[in-house]
């Protein structure tokens, strides 16, 4: 007798569980590999993922058979799964939490539990538990049944008791009889690809926003409703116009035709872009892998390089990806392939539902879309014959997840477009210099674009020696320098765009009689001042509190105020230029979706300056910015990572880079450090000049890109248990040849949340053979302990 094999991997909450077990297919059920089925394990019927084509097999008695097959699309292909393994092998997590970042949520069906009462209400003296509330409410108002999750909510049920009593009423009543549990599957559903599309409607509407919501639709025809929440206008606004039929909404099919136009910009590539597209172009019709560096100036048009890119894979019948830092930061970069490839591609932006994501992950699958855009996560999109990944700003740190499992989004797109035959292009105007050495070494090939597109030049950048300017009395935030260059501004109605890397108005307060700096109860740091809500709070727990008058400790007054932040900034600004209009923005500003594009816009249409973090470094193309000023260019150089120099260089280099890209501009940079080559370079523009020093001292001091590097952290709530643990995880690495273990040292904030936090870094150039170890002789030591955590990065 033979019989037909599957291997599934149950879908257990438990991480430590995966290994995949071998069931028996009963007749006539089809699976393949990504499909959900439900097996018996132990007592119990759990979901499992299919991880593998069913095979020809032995009859084997022992082997139990799938129970079902869950209806609904498939949570991955082949290619997902593979990506899958790759992960779990390359950054040592499980198969499971790999496949938590290949597989959408909505993709993962649940059992729910319904609560349908039978026949009459029941005697509520027979019970002694039972309130009678919750059996009028049940029998009144949920005749045909209820889940748990309404029901516990319903303002009427929780005053009949918390949550543990209704649970034990409800089974009561189930063991009694007179309510039915029954017992569902929630499956994925099927969807055709929607979209929700607001058209205008026949009736008035009065309100500012509102009146603004209605013209913003009427000016192009029919809008996408996630649309309209990424332009500013919030879920409430919409709604309330639909509700009132000044809009009407309508779900519409996406019916996508496979070859429709693309519509390229118009304009003529420069030289130098003409010879990156030809260079791309050639890598592409190879038909083998291969990845290429485009380091191109802020500027030099890279977005129109990738356009013409993936117009050739598209009209070779291939397709493609583009990964962008987060679609939020760039609503200008998506709205560029929107226009260039339409229908065929989807962007995959935050402000779609889970539901409208999912549909368009299927979509995809279904080969309805050729181009998917969208931030880390999209490197997974189960798009068929994809030939080309092109990753913007390949540089940023937010390609790295910073929660298991932690992959590199760049080295996802690698290892996909490697099994694939593809190209990857990695874009920046600061490349990473673990990609720039391995370029410059011939390992790949350097595509340069050293012009801007349009005939402006790299602005000039002054560098303020804010020492100086401290020593000759001026103790503002301003030097005299960046003063004067935003007062001329405003004069000449031009734009100015002030980089400061802190939210908040300062950064600490101290008492001046005896130096108290009042720190968060749950973390290790200082709290930060925010002026404007008259509040300290901790910048990673978010406690927060009043600002004291006096100082806690020691009574004396008033405490004073060190280090700025962006409120303190804008403040400043709106002191010294009463008249100028003034946009903020940072996470503070920009809690909703669409409040990026809302502060943008209107920075674009009336405002003279432009105060933000990081978030206004990237991207920006604003033709009226004639001045950029770094407020405190040097604040994040001297924080504990070997990466400090680069970062601040790239962050400058970009923020520099939003200035004068239409008329001629400059860039005024602040600093406490004028000498450090972070700052001298990125004033100069010379990347490469930057890269040889700071490659030059990455060699001497063993980092990447001439070691490996994998960091071990252990995190808990007891510092004593923390401690133990991270000493007895290093013990295995320390004393092997050919590994260097550095620590165990805190984090530089050592308790988060009221957790401590340790860590260990480990060099090698042995990388697999660390993997080999930490996977041999670390994570069974760490699956042995309790309430601790390890957490593995590899760089
Ligand atoms: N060949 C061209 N002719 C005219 N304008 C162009 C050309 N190529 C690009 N541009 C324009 O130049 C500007 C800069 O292009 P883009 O934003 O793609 O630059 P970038 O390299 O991505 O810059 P950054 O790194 O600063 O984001 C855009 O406004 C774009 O429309
Ligand atoms: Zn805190």
């Amino acid at each position: 007798m033979s019989a037909t094999r599957v291997d599934v991997l149950p879908h257990l909450k438990t991480a430590r569980f995966d290994r995949a077990l071998s069931y028996r297919l009963p007749d006539g059920m089809r699976v393949q590999t990504g499909d959900i089925v439900r097996v018996p394990l132990g007592p119990r019927t759990v979901f499992a993922y299919v991880v593998g084509e069913p095979k020809p097999a032995a009859d084997d008695a022992s082997l139990r058979e799938i129970a079902e097959r869950v209806d609904g699309p498939r949570a991955f292909d082949a290619d997902g799964l593979a990506l899958a393994r790759w992960i779990a092998d390359a950054y040592l997590c499980s198969l499971r939490e790999a496949l938590g970042a290949v597989v959408l949520a909505a993709a993962i069906p649940r059992t729910v539990d319904r609560f349908v009462p039978r026949g009459d209400p029941p005697e509520i003296a027979r019970f002694k538990h039972v309130p009678e509330r919750l059996v009028r409410l049940l029998w009144n108002d949920f005749r045909d049944g209820v889940g748990p999750d309404v029901l516990l909510r319903h303002p009427e049920a929780r005053r009949a008791g918390d949550r543990a009593t209704l649970l034990r009423a409800l089974d009561a009543l189930v063991r009694a009889g007179v309510l039915d549990r029954r017992r569902t599957v929630a499956q994925a559903r099927v969807g055709t690809a929607t979209v929700r599309i607001l058209r205008t409607g026949a009736a008035p509407i009065r309100g500012k926003k509102a009146e603004a919501l209605v013209a913003h639709v009427a000016a192009s025809g029919e809008l996408r409703r996630s649309d309209a929440l990424l332009a500013g206008f919030s879920d409430a606004v919409i709604r309330r116009v639909v509700l009132a039929g000044a809009l009407v909404e309508e779900q519409r099919d996406i019916r996508r035709e496979r070859h429709a136009r693309v519509a390229l910009p118009p304009y003529q590539p420069t030289d130098e872009q003409r010879e990156a597209i030809a260079r791309l172009a050639g890598a592409i019709d190879a038909r083998t892998f291969s990845q290429l560096l485009l380091h191109g100036v802020t500027g030099s048009g890279k977005t129109f390089v990738y356009l013409h890119a993936i117009a050739r894979v598209l009209a070779r019948g291939g397709r493609a990806i583009v990964l962008v830092p987060e679609i939020a930061l760039t609503p200008q970069t998506a709205a560029r392939f929107e226009a260039a490839f339409g229908d065929r591609v989807a962007v995959l932006h935050s402000a779609l539902s889970d539901r409208e994501r999912f549909d368009a992950w299927q979509a995809a699958a279904r080969g309805e879309i050729d181009v998917v855009v969208g931030a880390r996560s999209a490197v997974f999109a189960p798009l068929g014959d994809v030939r080309l990944i092109v990753v913007d700003e390949a540089h940023e740190s937010s390609y790295r997840q910073d929660s298991t499992p932690r992959y590199d989004a760049v080295a996802v797109a690698r290892e996909r477009m490697r099994r694939a035959n593809g190209v990857v292009v990695l874009g920046s105007a600061t490349p990473a210099l673990e990609d720039y050495a391995r370029a410059k070494a011939g390992r790949f090939p350097l595509v340069r674009l050293v012009h801007r597109a349009t005939a402006q030049p790299l602005p000039a950048v002054r560098v303020v020696d804010m020492g100086a300017e401290f020593g000759s009395g001026n103790r503002r935030v301003f030097s005299t320098a960046l003063a004067e260059a935003i007062a001329d501004r405003i004069a000449r109605s031009e734009k100015t765009v002030l980089f400061i890397n802190r939210r908040g108005s300062a950064r600490f307060v101290l008492c001046r009689a005896c130096g108290e700096v009042p720190e968060c109860p749950r973390c290790s740091t200082s709290l930060t001042v925010h002026r404007s809500e008259n509040l300290l709070r901790c910048h990673w727990c978010d406690f927060q509190r009043a600002i004291p008058e006096v100082c806690a400790s020691c009574g004396a007054g008033p405490v004073r105020e060190f280090g700025a932040g962006t409120q303190r900034v804008a403040d400043e600004v709106e002191r010294l230029f009463p008249d100028a209009v003034v946009v903020r923005m940072d996470s503070d500003t920009t809690t909703r979706v669409g409040d990026h594009a809302r502060l943008l816009e209107r920075f674009a249409d009336e405002g003279d300056v432009l105060v933000g973090t990081q978030m206004v470094a990237k991207g920006l193309d604003f033709p009226q910015v004639t001045l950029v000023g770094a407020v405190a260019a040097d604040l994040d150089l001297h924080v504990a990572d070997f990466r400090a120099a680069e970062r601040t260089f790239a962050l400058l280099t970009q923020v520099c880079g939003r200035s004068g890209r239409a008329r001629a501009g400059e860039a005024i940079v602040q600093t406490y450090a004028p000498e450090h080559p972070a700052i001298v370079y990125a004033s100069k523009h010379d990347y490469d000049g930057f890269a040889a020093v700071e490659l030059r001292e990455r060699r001497a001091l063993h980092w990447p890109p001439f070691t490996k590097l994998a960091m071990l952290g252990a995190i808990g709530r007891s510092r004593r248990a923390v401690e133990t643990a991270i000493a007895r995880w290093a013990a295995p690495l320390r004393g092997v040849d050919g590994f260097e273990v550095l620590g165990p040292a805190p984090y530089p904030v050592a308790r988060v949340n009221d957790e401590w936090r340790y860590r260990i870094a480990v060099r090698t150039k042995a990388l697999e053979r660390l993997r080999a170890a930490i996977r041999a002789d670390v994570l069974p030591l760490a699956d042995a302990v309790e309430g601790v955590r390890l957490t593995v990065t590899i760089e």
